[in-house]
């Protein structure tokens, strides 16, 4: 017998029933028509809820009187569409309102919701056996309407009888699908790229590397058997929650998996060896994971780099789900070792995780629905070789919702995170769509260049994973076409925007910083690499609250690029190493960058007018605010943070001062300013967790 089955569900002996709600709603704040129900639902308990949104010309409700005076017909409408019992004969009215209000649910969760039949506002949980199939009935015919699938989850016995979940999910429409992008990370021969071999192809491993084979990218890879580079999977479900891949001789088809699908998961397969650990941070700030999937052999327990990594997904908020692999080869002791000491780990004051050990169904949609709350960690053990409780790890997948919810009326922001030459094509960028939509035909600003300008681009061709596509949304990946633009002008880090947005550059930020681990201590003038969104840079630090900084201490820390301006927002991530420095944090201030050539200009024009009228000259270093004409034509000025200052034109200059260094750190200078104090270590995760704990947000 499998040692896996003898662990009880939870750690702290609680199922995750006693600590998660059943059913958490994915969109949790009421916005549109959802405000407008909830409202007449208020009205007609007595109770108040403020509409957000002006009523809609054609609706029910046309005006605040109306809503006011909801009549007595209509307040009993209300109650039983409150009622457990709304879907089992629902007037034509009531059936609007329900139907209104699951679209709404549909759209707030990016093409799906999970649907709770059997429970009411002030009743006891339950339907008899006909009340349930006739709400079943209903919610499949609403389901129908909105070209939507309805998929029984479970049933679950209550005193009055039956509770249903049920998964309403969009069907794929042509070249749309919902995106959750999912980190693998784990120590070395965890399994991490067998997993996504099982997964994506539906062909069993058989212990010696048979599954990876078929992701590994680079010769190298193929003959050490170790991931080396960002690697991405896809991973297909249609609106039933059936897996669409389908390989072709091993091959699989991008395109076709994304026609077919509902959602699509993407893996972004991270190396596990800690010679690659600038890439797997690249990775997990780079590529904007949902979630992450820590993976550990079960034989080998956490070892290596399995903490630093649970650590990063941590300091980057970032829920973490664990797979442990390898459960057919361990023997049943060591398992419960390993999970004993996984709990541990996640319970710690540093992680403060509920850790759920993923064993049925229904603890996977347990599990799957509160995932995003970031407080569980659900734990899985598979076997990649046998197949063992793969299908619950699916499942679980096909469950999962995106983190990022998009609103089409915010101006767009596209993050690069690489860049490709395509014979014929010519220069292409890949990256995430953090915010809004661009369309075919969207002109948006690509930069910064090392002069913090952003040049015009137009939108001429977009795709989505490998299909051609008409527009990408908040949350999505997707590729451009860039016409005439070399793929030399373009950096990993820099960005396109909507010109709505008046983006503007900065060499300088300040942070709240949190030392994870260094060996001394820092103080100003210490360079190191700056991880933050796809910007990968080394920066030097120029000021901090403190004079010196250690192992566990924080500090709000003035930082300065050594290469490039770059393009970042407030309340960014991130995280800044150097060897085993590392430190993790949020950006709190920036500051715009008025470029040297603008200043000249200035300047030089202002030392003209300033002969001419025989007026007393500014000198260069005092700060100048830019003129107007300046911040229009080169699409600067708008202060980011909103902070008054703009830099002096010592500060404005490419970092020619400091070490003087420009291009990746030097482990010489690096650590100018450091001296040697013997200073404690702090794990990745408790030392993540104190991040989390610190007014860091
Ligand atoms: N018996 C058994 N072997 C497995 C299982 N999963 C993976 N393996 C084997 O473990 C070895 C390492 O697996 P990989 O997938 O390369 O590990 P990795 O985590 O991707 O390693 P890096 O790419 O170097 O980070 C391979 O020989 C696999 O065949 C499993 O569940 N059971």
């Amino acid at each position: 017998m499998n040692g896996a089955r003898e662990v009880p569900l939870l750690s702290n002996g609680h199922g995750p029933d006693e600590v998660l709600s059943p059913v958490t709603p994915l969109s949790p704040t009421p916005t549109g028509n959802e405000s407008r129900i909830l409202k007449i639902l208020g009205s007609a308990a007595g109770l108040s809820c403020k509409a957000e949104r002006p009523p809609q010309a054609g609706s029910l409700f046309t005006n605040e009187d109306e809503d006011v005076g909801v009549d007595a017909e209509m307040g009993a409408e209300m109650t039983k569409l409150m009622s457990k019992m709304a879907l089992v004969s629902p007037s034509d009215d009531v059936y609007e309102l329900l139907l209104e209000h699951l679209r709404e649910r549909v759209y707030g969760g990016m093409g799906e919701t999970i649907y709770e039949i059997g429970i009411g506002e002030g009743e006891l949980p339950g339907l008899n056996e006909e009340d349930m199939q006739a709400s079943i009935a209903t919610l499949k015919t609403m389901a129908a309407t909105l070209n939507a699938d309805c998929v029984e989850l479970r049933f679950k016995s209550e005193k009055c009888g039956q509770v249903a979940e049920f998964l309403i999910r969009k069907r794929a429409e042509s070249r749309d699908f919902m995106e959750v992008r999912i980190a693998v990370v784990g120590n070395v021969d965890a399994g991490k790229s067998t997993l996504l071999g099982v997964l994506t192809h539906g062909e069993l491993d058989n212990g010696r590397g048979f599954a990876r084979l078929k992701l590994f990218r680079h010769k190298h890879e193929m003959e050490s058997g170790r991931t080396s580079s960002v690697g991405n999977d896809i991973l297909g479900f249609d609106s039933s929650g059936q897996v669409v891949n389908k390989p072709d001789h091993g091959h699989l088809d991008w395109t076709k998996i994304c026609e077919e699908s509902s959602k699509v998961i993407t893996f972004i397969d991270l190396a596990g060896h800690e010679r690659y650990l600038k890439t797997t941070v690249f990775g997990m700030t780079g590529h904007t994971p949902d979630f992450s999937m820590l993976m550990i052999g079960a034989n080998a327990g956490i070892v290596g780099m399995t903490k630093e990594h649970l650590g990063l997904a941590l300091a980057l908020s970032v829920p973490v789900f664990v797979v442990v692999t390898k459960i057919d080869m361990c023997p049943p002791n060591v398992l419960q070792d390993t999970l004993k000491l996984l709990q541990r780990v996640l319970k710690s004051p540093g992680c403060r995780k509920i850790p759920v050990l993923v064993q049925t169904e229904d603890d996977v949609i347990t599990s799957a629905v509160n995932f995003s709350s970031e407080r569980i960690c659900p734990i899985f053990q598979v076997s990649n070789v046998t197949g063992e409780n793969l299908q619950l790890l699916r499942m679980f997948l096909n469950l999962l919702a995106p983190r990022i919810h998009f609103n089409e009326h915010e101006p767009a922001e596209f993050q690069i995170d690489d860049t490709f030459s395509v014979p014929g094509v010519g220069t292409v960028v890949s990256g995430t769509t953090l915010k809004g939509v661009i369309r075919l035909n969207d002109t948006m600003l690509l930069g910064p260049d090392s002069l913090g300008e952003f040049i015009p681009v137009p939108v001429k061709s977009i795709h989505r994973k490998r299909m051609p596509v008409k527009e990408v949304r908040g949350g999505q990946t997707a590729s451009f076409a860039l016409k005439k633009i070399k793929r030399s002008y373009i950096r990993k880090g820099m960005v396109m925007v909507s010109p709505a947005l008046n983006p503007t550059a900065c060499w300088e930020f300040e942070s709240e910083v949190l030392v994870l681990h260094h060996p001394t201590t820092i103080s100003c003038k210490y360079q190191a690499m700056v991880h933050v969104g796809s910007v990968r840079q080394t920066a030097s630090i120029i000021s901090m609250s403190t004079e010196h900084l250690r192992t566990g201490d924080k500090a709000s820390v003035k930082f300065r690029f050594i290469k490039n301006p770059e393009y970042l927002r407030q309340n960014m991530r991130m995280v800044f190493r150097e060897g085993r420095t590392k430190a993790v944090g949020t950006i709190v201030k920036l500051y715009p960058y008025v470029s040297a050539v603008a200043q000249n200009m200035r300047s030089s024009r202002a030392q003209k007018k300033a002969m001419e009228s025989g007026h007393h000259m500014r000198p260069q270093n005092e700060p100048q605010k830019p003129s107007k004409r300046n911040r229009k034509s080169r699409h600067r000025g708008t202060e980011l943070s909103g902070a008054a200052s703009v830099p002096s034109a010592a500060s404005a200059e490419p970092a020619a001062s400091g070490s003087g260094s420009t291009g990746a750190p030097d482990p010489g200078s690096a650590n100018t300013g450091v001296t040697t104090v013997a200073a404690g270590h702090v794990t990745g995760a408790e030392a993540a967790a104190g991040t989390q704990k610190s007014t860091i947000t």
